[in-house]
């Protein structure tokens, strides 16, 4: 790679981690009690928006890291009998994300980075096909629906893999309303999202 091309990059790659640190840090400033209400707005939210209705098998996350809280979210969508699925970092392909059943019965361990996951047991991995909703955390998002995620790349692969996919699922991503910036930069490889879902709107980018 040309010298100016890759100092290019290296700069791009540098505003996004400084991005993700000041995000990350605004997020995990909120209290547990906002915590607890934002999680309990967004279930409101969910309720009211119609994008969001009729999705049996639904992808969500175990929040962490000052993340929207999601556990009033899962306890609506288990109350309404729906499936929920959470990531599990693939045990080999590096960088690719399983999506296996999460119920209140699910032995669960923390992976290598931190984060709460079942113990992988294929009987109950969800081919991407068969979801037909996917709720994906992100560190900041702006006003063209460009997201910014932990910076490992994994949903960039799971969306990428959902486009060549027939069944076509709804994506959305959730946020605090404070992770929302004017401008994120781009990659290449980024995919923006759809929907963005905070407490207190439905975001719709087309
Ligand atoms: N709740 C939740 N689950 C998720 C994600 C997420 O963003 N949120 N992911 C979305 O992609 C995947 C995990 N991605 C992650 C990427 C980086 C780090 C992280 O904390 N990195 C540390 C260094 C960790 C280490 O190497 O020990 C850091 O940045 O300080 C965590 C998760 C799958 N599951
Ligand atoms: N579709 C893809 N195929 C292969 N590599 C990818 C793909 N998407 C992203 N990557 C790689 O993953 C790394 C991290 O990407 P990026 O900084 O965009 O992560 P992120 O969107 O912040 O994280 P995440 O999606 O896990 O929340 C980059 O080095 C990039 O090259």
């Amino acid at each position: 790679m040309a010298a100016a091309a890759m100092n290019m990059q290296t700069q791009s790659a540098k505003i996004r981690k400084d991005l993700r640190q000041t995000f990350r840090n605004k997020r995990l400033a909120l209290s547990t009690a906002q915590q607890m209400k934002a999680g309990k707005q967004l279930v409101k939210q969910f309720q009211e928006h119609a994008v969001f209705q009729n999705a049996q098998n639904v992808a969500l996350y175990l929040s962490f890291n000052g993340e929207i809280n999601t556990q009033a979210l899962i306890d609506h969508l288990w109350s309404l009998k729906r499936n929920v699925f959470v990531p599990i970092l693939h045990p080999f392909c590096k960088g690719q994300l399983l999506f296996q059943a999460y119920t209140p019965n699910t032995k669960m361990r923390h992976n290598q980075l931190g984060i709460l996951e079942p113990v992988l047991d294929v009987r109950y991995v969800c081919p991407l096909e068969n979801l037909q909703l996917i709720l994906t955390p992100l560190v900041a998002f702006d006003t063209s629906g460009n997201r910014l995620g932990m910076g490992g790349g994994f949903y960039d692969r799971t969306l990428v893999a959902l486009q060549n996919k027939k069944h076509q699922a709804t994506v959305a991503g959730l946020a605090h309303e404070l992770q929302l910036t004017s401008t994120l930069p781009t990659e290449t490889w980024d995919i923006p999202l759809p929907y963005i879902l905070t407490s207190s709107k439905l975001y719709s980018f087309s």
